[in-house]
């Protein structure tokens, strides 16, 4: 079992785990940080930027998600590359763990301080250093936030398009591979960062695919960039993102339609993909999802399983795109079809569709949201989501679906009463399940929001034993002494 040569912290984590193999006795075993380390923290980044404060704690201790808050034991703000480098040297001395916080939109528990430590808090870090309209780039510090980047680039008629709907940090985005709407034109947050800056475990600095380089491809070795992609804080702090910006579309139309039944509006989607339409956006909405969308975002849709869509383009190529998709919306017996044009009504679709976590919560006041995230080869989409909805029907519980369809992901946004631990399990096994089913059809348990504390298991079912042991090896050499926001994807 204690094959490695663990930090001190994790060999009582460990050791109080296997005396008694209770839950407790790892809350117990958490690590404390000592007061002369939050004296020197403070000595690193100033007094104002350390805080042993509840309230901060607590902020810090959750994000988005169901997941128990976890306070870590003392918050760092940082304001320089070089405040994290020496806080992470000072952190990996001391053997006390770190968790990068970057602005706590995360909806898989990442920046949870299951095993106590020290919260570094990037979110100060917000300048944008270059950007290069004639290449198509920008370099930002990690606390920019999505809207911050595109505001500033307003009016250069570029813009960052990945969107996962919160306005989360962009260095945040890179640890989880964020996507969101947007990713059936443009991508995932893997092929739109072309450099990274990082801190180690050790302090050292460097850049995944050296200082300054910003191409559109490399075959410069190994592709270190994409290996922080997704790493959820377990390997480096990403300090600064290299991006690709893509230029404001000419034209922008918007349109909603709605189908007998779920297999027909994936149906739709896949036959959109499958005649080439390079759609922007393509959204499905099951019943249950435009119901809510409807009582909290005050939209008059009809209650049925639905798609929002949006084309851009010049006016020629809306023309035809628009027509086409509205065949084949007829074809399958979709009805309904509006278009929204005008730049207030799309705005207002979109902010729904972006609304949907908290539409979906307003079902059930005071529930949090457990989200699965599964997604599959696009043409066993309709299988899945049709078998994951007898699933969610057998259990009888509130699950509304919403999917990022063009891409094969979809959610359930189950609304739990943490304190009925009865309905948590029963939520958690019929997400477990819609895993497993994806998992079965050649998919993976996560397109988009990580593996953070929720999904360890499902990742090495996955991955399997050998790539998950790769894995551990590869974090094993980043953060030898395992001090990088330990007990995440990994246990
Ligand atoms: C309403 C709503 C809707 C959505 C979403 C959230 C919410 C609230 N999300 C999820 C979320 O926005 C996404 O996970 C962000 O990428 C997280 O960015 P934060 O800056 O908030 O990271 P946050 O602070 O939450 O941290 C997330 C993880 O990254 C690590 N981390 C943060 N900053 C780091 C840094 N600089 N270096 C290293 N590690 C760092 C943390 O330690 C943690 O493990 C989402 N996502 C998505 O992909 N598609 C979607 O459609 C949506 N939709
Ligand atoms: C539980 C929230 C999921 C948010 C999300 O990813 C989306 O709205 O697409
Ligand atoms: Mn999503």
């Amino acid at each position: 079992m204690f094959c490695r040569k663990l930090p001190k912290y994790l060999v009582t984590l460990a050791r109080s785990y296997h005396r008694t193999g209770s839950k407790q006795s790892l809350q117990a075993s958490i690590a404390k940080v000592p007061d002369n380390l939050v004296k020197a923290l403070a000595g690193i980044v100033g007094d104002k930027n350390v805080s042993t404060a509840m309230a901060v704690r607590e902020q810090h201790g959750r994000d988005e998600s169901y997941h128990d808050c976890a306070p870590p034991e003392v918050v760092a703000f940082a304001e320089s590359v070089e405040h994290v480098s020496e806080v992470l040297k000072l952190c990996n001395d001391a053997e006390v763990p770190l968790i990068p916080f970057g602005s706590g939109t995360g909806l898989e528990g990442g920046v949870n301080a299951i095993r106590g430590g020290v919260c570094l808090d990037v979110s100060k870090m917000t300048n944008i250093i270059s950007v290069h309209p004639e290449d198509f780039d920008c370099t930002v510090e990690c606390g920019v936030t999505r809207n911050t980047l595109n505001n500033y680039l307003r009016d250069t008629g570029l813009w960052f398009p990945i969107d996962p709907g919160a306005d989360a940090s962009l260095c945040g985005m890179c640890a989880t591979s964020a996507s969101g709407t947007n990713a059936v034109r443009y991508g995932t947050m893997r092929e739109n960062v072309m450099n990274l800056e990082v801190v180690l475990a050790d302090g050292r600095v460097i850049n995944t695919a050296g200082k300054d380089r910003r191409t559109k491809k490399t075959s410069a070795g190994y592709n270190l960039t994409n290996l922080f992609v997704g790493s959820e804080g377990t390997l480096g702090i990403i300090t600064k993102a290299t991006l690709r910006l893509h230029g404001i579309p000419e034209d922008t139309i918007s349109a909603v339609c709605n189908f007998q039944d779920v297999q027909s509006a994936v149906d739709t989607t896949v036959q959109v993909l499958q005649c080439g339409i390079q759609i922007a956006r393509i959204e499905f909405l099951d019943e249950v999802s435009v119901d809510a969308c409807n009582k909290y975002s005050k939209l008059d849709m009809k209650v049925a399983p639905s798609l929002f869509l949006e084309f851009t383009g010049s006016p020629n190529s809306l023309k035809d795109q628009t027509q086409l998709v509205g065949d084949l919306v007829k074809m399958n017996n979709g009805s309904d079809f509006r278009w929204a044009s005008d730049i207030e009504e799309r705005n207002h679709l979109w902010k729904a569709r972006h609304d949907i976590l908290y539409a979906c919560m307003a079902l059930r006041p005071g529930c949090k949201p457990y989200s699965t995230d599964v997604c599959v080869p696009i043409s066993n989409l309709p299988e899945v989501i049709v078998r994951s909805k007898e699933e969610i029907q057998k259990a009888g519980v509130v699950g509304p679906i919403v999917g990022h369809v063009g891409d094969g992901n979809f959610h359930v946004f189950f609304p739990v009463d943490q304190s009925n631990p009865e309905e948590v399990k029963v939520v958690s096994e019929v997400a477990r399940k819609m895993a497993v089913l994806a998992l079965e059809f050649n998919g993976t348990c996560t397109g988009e929001h990580g593996i953070g504390m929720g999904k360890r298991k499902l990742l090495e079912q996955e991955i399997g034993e050998d790539g998950l042991d790769v894995m551990r090896q590869i974090k094993a050499t980043f953060d030898p002494k395992g001090i990088l926001n330990p007990g995440k994807v990994f246990f």
